[in-house]
């Protein structure tokens, strides 16, 4: 008899804070493993996006034969969780973008590029975020903006796991789930604090991967 084995989650190695999600995701009990080629795409589980630059992600994904599959396998249900212009990429409509850019279509939301503008392009704020600030004991999240896009809509079987506290941004929704699949404006990747990677390891666990 064997052990029920860890979920091994691919990190898209394109650009952005890869070595930061595989501890993270390492740190959260998952097996994790860069992706940057189609085979190492087949062998995971899951995948995380970083965050970057989603035009250029874009352009990457095509040039490394990544889009394609990347693509298909969301399609059948392989869990995701992107952050930032990894949210970008997983979203079904983008604004702000260029027109060439080309996204996953994962996601049923409407999403706002770079949409915090020049007076608050980087920040950072405390927030709720449901299923893990809401049990007994679990303090706020603190969540690092980066250029970052916000969700605009939602389609109505999309869940909203957080919204910006207060501020000129106040309500915005920053974090959302569909399914199997995940995405936060923020980086908590940075924080040390490993509750978003851990909630999205008990998600791949849960989906049967
Ligand atoms: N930190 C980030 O990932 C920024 C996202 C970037 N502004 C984009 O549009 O893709």
């Amino acid at each position: 008899m064997s052990a029920v084995r860890s979920p091994r989650i691919g990190v898209l190695a394109l650009q952005g804070d890869v070595r930061e999600h595989l501890a993270a995701l390492t740190d959260a009990g998952a097996e994790a493993a860069t992706v940057r080629r189609p085979a190492e795409l087949d062998a995971a589980d899951a995948l995380v996006i970083p965050g970057g630059e989603s035009t250029t992600m874009s352009h990457l994904l095509g040039v490394l034969d990544l889009f394609d599959p990347l693509r298909e396998r969301l399609a059948g249900g392989m869990p995701a969780y992107g952050s930032c212009a990894g949210m970008i990429m997983l979203a079904t409509t983008i604004l702000d973008t260029r027109p060439d850019a080309r996204h996953l279509d994962a996601l049923d939301i409407t999403v706002r590029r770079n949409a915090f503008g020049r007076q608050v392009e980087s920040f950072e704020t405390d927030l709720e975020f449901a299923g893990v600030t809401d049990r007994a004991g679990d303090p706020l999240m603190r969540a690092v903006f980066i250029r970052a896009p916000w969700v605009e809509s939602i389609s109505p079987d999309v869940e909203v796991l957080a919204r910006v506290p207060q501020g000129p941004a106040k309500d915005r929704i920053v974090a959302v789930r569909q399914g199997n699949v995940l995405a936060t404006s923020f980086h908590p990747e940075v924080t040390g604090d490993r509750r978003v990677h851990r909630y999205f390891v008990d998600m791949v666990r849960a989906s049967g991967v």
